[in-house]
């Protein structure tokens, strides 16, 4: 089986992938004049691990904001978990089951990391305030819940011994461990990473390296990253999407998009017509 193959593939590594999780449909995005987004088709799919990738002002973060839901295309349809999806709010395509992680860290400086964590649960608490006065019972046993999924996830990115740190205090490698947990306790089915190693030393590079390939290891989970350490999304990567100019370039295993004369042209700055 092949990338191609509806069903799914199985990776280099032995990994099995599913069929089509996400389908982005000739997506074009326009602010005033200018074209971020140009006709742009790709999908992901069940259990991935897919990079976007591209030179500086190439389109990637706003095609992370269009799967987002932050900005709605004026062209093109955004298909998930089979259905197309209807022009949504973003905590909409949250409670959908897609989370993320931002290039400039979006965390609440002079709160603990345990209750950062927790507003990563936000979208899946039933209980609202009269709920509680009402049912308190019930909304205490969701909120023991939710504190068990937490503390999970607190054990899995070992983080254990910062979980009542003010997150102000923490350095910035932690700080986006702490993020990846906010976003890893909403379950999502897809995963957002924006930039997840930028202004990373090697070392903490390495870490969240492991971490992102342990989360889709053991939860499942299916994760797309924007990330300009071409070494890491090479390595981390089961295919990548190239977008250069916000065209679409190169789409494929990081072998194939690595011979291709287009990105390779890219990279250099030799050819832009
Ligand atoms: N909110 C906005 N308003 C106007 N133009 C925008 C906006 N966001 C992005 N653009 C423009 O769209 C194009 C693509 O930008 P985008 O930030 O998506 O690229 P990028 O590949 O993520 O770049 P970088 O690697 O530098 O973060 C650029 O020309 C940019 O100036």
């Amino acid at each position: 089986m092949n990338a191609m193959n509806p069903e799914g593939y199985v990776t280099s590594d032995g990994r099995k992938i599913g069929g089509v999780l996400m389908e982005m449909k000739n997506i074009t995005l326009r602010f005033g004049g200018v074209k971020a987004i140009t006709d742009i088709s790709f999908d992901i799919r069940e259990g991935e691990i897919r990079a976007i990738i591209g030179p500086n002002g190439a389109g990637k973060s706003s095609m992370l904001n269009v799967i987002s839901g932050f900005y709605i295309p004026q062209e093109g349809e955004v298909w998930f978990r089979g259905k197309k999806r209807a022009p949504m709010k973003p905590y909409e395509v949250a409670q959908q089951g897609i989370a993320r992680t931002f290039q400039n860290i979006a965390l609440f400086e002079g709160m603990s990391v345990l209750d950062n964590i927790m507003t990563g649960r936000l979208t899946l608490m039933k209980s609202g305030m009269l709920d509680q006065a009402m049912w308190w019972g019930r909304a205490q046993r969701e909120e023991t819940e939710h504190r068990e999924k937490v503390e999970k996830i607190i054990d899995f990115l070992e983080i254990q011994h910062i979980r009542k740190t003010p997150v102000g205090r923490l350095p910035y490698g932690l700080k986006k461990r702490v993020e990846l947990a906010r976003a890893l306790a909403a379950e999502p089915k897809l995963l957002l990473l924006d930039e997840p190693m930028a202004g990373m030393n090697v070392e903490e590079k390495e870490d969240m390296c492991r971490f992102i390939l342990d989360v889709n290891d053991e939860f499942g989970t299916t994760i797309t990253l924007i990330e300009h350490d071409m070494g890491v999304v090479m390595d981390l990567s089961d295919r990548v999407v190239v977008m250069d100019y916000g065209k679409k370039i190169g789409d494929g295993p990081p072998d194939e998009v690595r011979a291709n004369p287009d990105v390779i042209n890219a990279y250099l700055g030799v050819s832009h017509d």
